[in-house]
């Protein structure tokens, strides 16, 4: 989160110092580009070349990688490289873009013993051509180069190149990164935003090769509606959003995240360790307070300060359904309290309107928000077709205090309701007792969904954390590739 608002603060100062610029412009291939990302200017702001450099070396340490010596891609990068390499102390390697016609004639100053490793870093990446020119030269001085970081990737194909070069690249800002920072900062408006996320994703510079050496054909793109679809961003403005949604929805744009983790654990030490080592990496966490063991009052006073201090909001998934006045006393006393530390909780729509106006009565005025249950994960669910739309009529009877649906995919067109779904695995399949498991890619992308809920895919890995940020990057990748195929 801290290194987030470090990087949020650097792309606005990028974008005061005039090193992100709007237009039209064109690259070292000829592209003509709708941004510009012109780093050359950093060399006249000692500071921001000072905050540059520490946060490439930051990512170095991040990523634990090693090796002998640094090179810059010249010339942007020559400088912060060279920044680095004097503070810590580390060997550098200068490369020459055209040889002396005198003395040594060397491509590459400084020591190159044979089968050392260069760390090669750059300041920007579209293709990654640059970086691999750099590389090249060093391999015929007998160099090795596994990794390379970079400042600001433009996202459109440089990591693939040079993965399948057999380099790694780290990079610091994305485009789509730096897009929602400055569209939240109010610098460009929704429908910039939009036109370069379109650009990127449809100029990707990479054609990965097929084993006969030719190109592999263009996908095909999905069948996806027509009409153009919002952000998050944009939906979190609609006038007519509930507040909670809003909320949720800056939160996912802010962290990149459209992940919930199901903390499905009965012990509350358990539970909090959870959310504080995944909070960096969701939106949302969702709990089933009465597995848990050992439910005290502190417990959900520290859930609530985990949830503050890594901005996800909590879900009780109790999945209410009784009539109003049992489930007012239901979510509001008892043992639980649950209205005074969840922010969402869901409730089945089979009582009727009833259930929603007794969560209602309680949970309005505190600001929460509820979810109604429109469709399950689970084989041989009887939510389905004429039932689903019963429960959507249910919602928009009241949008007042229903904020969206756990279903399996889209069922309404209205953005200011959020769609979410249990029931997600890397890997398509299910369990012995019922569930069924679809992909992020699946869920985000094909069915339209907004948030993929993830419980035993995070809870079972060996690293929780590390599975944590797969689903939560797959989910982001899907979302933003169905983004830039709504035709907009
Ligand atoms: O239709 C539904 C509604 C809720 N769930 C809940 O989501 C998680 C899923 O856990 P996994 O380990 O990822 O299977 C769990 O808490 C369910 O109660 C659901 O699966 N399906």
């Amino acid at each position: 989160m801290e290194n987030n608002l470090c990087i949020d603060s650097l792309i606005l100062k990028l974008h005061d110092v005039n090193a992100v610029k709007f237009g039209e412009y064109k690259l070292k291939s000829g592209m003509l580009t709708p941004i510009y990302i012109d780093l050359r200017v950093l060399v006249s702001y000692p500071a921001l070349m000072n905050q540059v450099s520490n946060l490439i070396y930051q990512r170095v340490q991040e990523e634990g990688l090693q090796f002998d010596s640094v090179c810059g891609v010249p010339y942007t990068a020559l400088p912060l490289a060279t920044i680095i390499c004097s503070r810590h102390e580390l060997p550098m390697l200068i490369r020459r873009k055209e040889a002396k016609d005198y003395g040594t004639k060397r491509l590459v100053e400084g020591i190159c013993r044979e089968g050392d490793t260069c760390l090669i870093i750059e300041d920007t990446v579209t293709s990654g051509t640059s970086i691999l020119e750099t590389a090249e030269v060093l391999y015929k001085e007998g160099l090795k180069v596994t990794d390379a970081i970079v400042l600001m990737d433009r996202e459109q194909g440089g990591v693939d190149m040079l993965a399948s070069q057999g380099i790694k690249l780290h990079p610091i800002i994305s485009m789509f990164k730096l897009l929602n920072v400055l569209l939240a900062a109010e610098r460009i408006d929704a429908q910039t935003a939009q036109s370069v996320r379109k650009f990127i994703l449809d100029n990707n510079t990479f054609r990965p090769k097929e084993e006969n050496g030719n190109e592999v054909p263009a996908t095909k793109k999905p069948c996806v509606e027509q009409n153009p679809e919002l952000s998050y961003a944009d939906r979190a403005k609609l006038p007519n959003i509930h507040p909670l949604a809003s909320k949720l929805l800056n939160i996912m744009e802010e962290k990149q995240s459209n992940l919930c983790v199901s903390a499905d654990v009965t012990s509350s030490e358990e539970l909090l360790q959870l959310a504080d080592s995944l909070g960096p990496k969701i939106c949302m966490l969702k709990t089933h307070i009465d597995i848990l063991k050992d439910y005290t009052v502190a417990f959900s006073q520290k859930l609530q300060a985990l949830a503050e201090k890594h901005n996800f909001l909590i879900f009780e998934d109790r999945k209410f359904a009784d009539i109003g006045n049992t489930v007012k006393h239901q979510y509001e006393g008892g043992m639980y309290q649950i209205s005074s530390w969840s922010h969402i909780v869901n409730a089945h729509a089979v009582p009727g309107p009833g259930v929603v106006k007794g969560l209602s009565t309680v949970g309005k005025a505190l600001g929460r928000g509820c979810l109604l249950i429109a469709q399950m994960s689970s084989q041989g669910s009887l939510a389905t077709g004429e039932y689903t739309k019963a429960v959507l009529k249910m919602a928009e009877e009241q949008s007042d205090f229903v904020i969206g649906f756990i279903c399996g995919s889209k069922i309404t067109k209205r953005p200011e309701f959020i769609h979410m779904t249990p029931g997600v695995q890397m890997q398509a399949g299910g369990d012995v007792l019922g569930q069924q498991y679809s992909t992020p890619e699946e869920v985000i992308h094909n069915k339209g969904s907004d948030v993929i809920i993830v419980g035993r895919g995070v809870l079972e890995a060996p690293d929780r954390l590390k599975a944590a940020e797969s689903y939560r990057k797959s989910g982001w990748d899907a979302y933003v590739k169905r983004l830039g195929q709504s035709g907009q």
